[in-house]
């Protein structure tokens, strides 16, 4: 049976969607899900882009063992070269490098005339694979490229040992039936197409990334490259986990396989919901909260009659139906560490007896521990784990009547290592509280965005709040949760600036070792 190969892009062009910014752990949490979940590929950063994305990259390279690591790289020397350090670890080291080849991006981005860009790609893919064993190219922005121009860019860039060709619509303007026609014309005209492998990348501009993707598998692609809940730059990319689905539901139809363990779905879109902060729609495919729930009478009637009247995937397949040992205040370590193992965390002995001690605590506090809550537990535990001087919210205070003007008061240490109280009002309660949060943090703070939800349910559900803001330049997005939504909207700003504090810290030092070093 011929089989696609999977080509998850959630670290990288997932990465990119405005507000999204994962740290190492975040994103080695991520990979080891994907791994699980069978990703052929994962991409897991952009290298040279910052010292973050390399650690990031570098870790993941060494840890992940059945799933090949890539990078993305410009067609540019010093790129590949650190890209080859991040990934030298990797099992099989993979490069992902890519230049434009659309009309419009070779004039007005690149500046370069077609001459010049062929040129380069085929030295970038030379010099890659010098390196590299496995080395994908792609055509920027494929799709409103002159097809004869990009056959003859194909046919260089495979003489010059590219192991992967990939055909990207990079701003989602192409119909299924175009994209899987542009597959079927370069399956027929590059030479040496059939020694490679041939890979289909999508955007959701126009919402029809799933679409064009499986156009393109039905014309010859190889791989399809997407992310988990379709996260990406703009409106997103594929969404990965209805391609899978749709393959395999449509099994009759395709005869096809992919290598992707489809119960692993739901805790991957979950995980990455989470880490990313990017909520579900709850009528999203497969992993929206509503993609199995039967509402209106006819459809629940033909359902009690027989299920498959309405349901063509059931929740199981996903892994959405398994219900878990239920954790309590008399629940132990082996049953803990089992459901931190089953949620997809990767926990030390030692880390796991801190995240106990929370847990043991928070369970004494609330009548039922959910996954939810649990999931929180696994994550700070991880996230906020750092030696760099960070804020650290000792205690915050809010008065707010409809007769006065609300106040906010907030005690925290410093990363100078003082413990600072300040006080000041706002036109509502959380007003006070970003504004007093602002006098408190040293530097330039804009908030673009901040949303509450709670986890879980019931009246002693925890609530979380998402600030997404703007730190001295850096656009940034922190979580908060706490037994209050007030203290998690001010947990939420600081955990902004501490993953801010703690990458500058990173990022000096990297300086300071290659400084050493030279
Ligand atoms: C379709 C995609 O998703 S492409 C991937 C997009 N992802 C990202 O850009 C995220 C990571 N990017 C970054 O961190 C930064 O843009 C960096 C580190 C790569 C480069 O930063 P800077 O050196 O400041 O350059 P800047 O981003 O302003 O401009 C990009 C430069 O790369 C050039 N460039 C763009 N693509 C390529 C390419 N594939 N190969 C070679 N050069 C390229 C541009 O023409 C521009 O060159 P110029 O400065 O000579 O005009
Ligand atoms: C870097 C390439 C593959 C990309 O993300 C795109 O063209 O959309
Ligand atoms: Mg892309």
């Amino acid at each position: 049976m011929r089989r696609i190969d999977f080509f998850d892009t959630t670290l990288r062009d997932g990465e990119q969607s405005a507000g999204i910014n994962l740290n190492t752990a975040e994103k080695l949490e991520i990979a080891r899900q994907l791994e699980r979940l069978g990703a052929s590929v994962i991409e897991a950063g952009f290298p040279a882009s910052s010292p973050g994305d390399f650690e990031a990259v570098q870790r993941i390279a060494t840890t992940v063992r059945n799933s090949t690591v890539t990078g993305l790289a410009r067609a540019v020397k010093s790129d590949i070269d650190t890209s080859w350090d991040a990934l030298k670890g990797a099992e099989q080291p993979h490069l992902h490098v890519f230049l434009a080849t659309s009309p419009i991006h070779m004039e007005y981005k690149l500046k370069k005339t077609p001459d010049q860009v062929v040129d380069i790609a085929v030295e970038a893919v030379k010099y890659a694979r010098s390196k590299f064993p496995l080395v994908q190219w792609s055509a920027e922005d494929a799709f409103r490229s002159d097809p004869a121009f990009l056959v003859r860019i194909l046919n260089e860039v495979i003489a010059a040992g590219a192991t992967t060709v990939n055909i990207p619509d990079t701003v989602g303007y192409a119909s299924p039936q175009e994209y899987g026609a542009l597959f079927r014309f370069l399956k027929e005209n590059v030479r040496g197409i059939d020694r490679v492998k041939l890979s289909a990348h999508c955007h959701d501009d126009l919402g029809m990334a799933v679409a064009n993707s499986i156009a393109a598998i039905e014309n010859g692609a190889d791989q399809v490259e997407g992310t988990i809940n379709g996260i990406g730059e703009r409106a997103g990319n594929a969404a990965l986990e209805e391609i899978a689905v749709a393959l395999h539901i449509r099994k009759d139809f395709y005869n096809l396989e992919t290598g992707i363990h489809l119960n692993e779905i739901k805790r991957t879109s979950e995980l990455v919901s989470r880490l990313t902060g990017v909520m579900i729609q709850p009528n999203k495919a497969v992993v929206g909260k509503n993609a199995f729930a039967h509402e209106s009478g006819i459809h629940q009637d033909g359902m009690l009659k027989n299920p498959e009247t309405y349901e063509i995937i059931t929740p199981a397949l996903i892994g959405a139906a398994k219900e878990p040992l239920a954790l309590g205040k008399h629940s132990g370590r082996a049953a803990f560490k089992d459901r931190a193992i089953t949620m997809g965390f990767t926990v030390s002995d030692d880390q796991l007896n801190e995240v106990f001690a929370e847990f043991k605590e928070l369970a004494d506090k609330k009548k039922e521990i959910t996954e939810d809550d649990l999931f929180v537990l696994f994550t700070r535990q991880q996230l906020e784990h750092t030696d760099t001087p960070i804020y650290d919210l000792e205690s915050i205070q809010v008065q707010y009547g409809t007769n006065n003007v609300p106040t906010a008061t907030v005690t925290s240490s410093t990363p100078e290592g003082e413990t600072v109280s300040v006080a000041t009002t706002g036109a509502g309660s959380v007003e006070a509280i970003f504004n007093t949060l602002e006098l408190l943090v040293k530097g330039d703070v804009h908030i673009l965005d901040y949303q509450v939800s709670s986890i879980g349910k019931g009246r002693d559900a925890l609530g979380q709040a998402v600030v997404n803001l703007n730190f001295n330049g850096k656009q940034l997005t922190g979580r908060g949760i706490a037994q209050d939504v007030l203290e998690a909207s001010a947990k939420a700003y600081l955990n902004a600036i501490n993953r801010q504090l703690v990458r500058q810290s990173l990022e000096t030092q990297k300086e300071l070792a290659v400084e050493t070093v030279n």
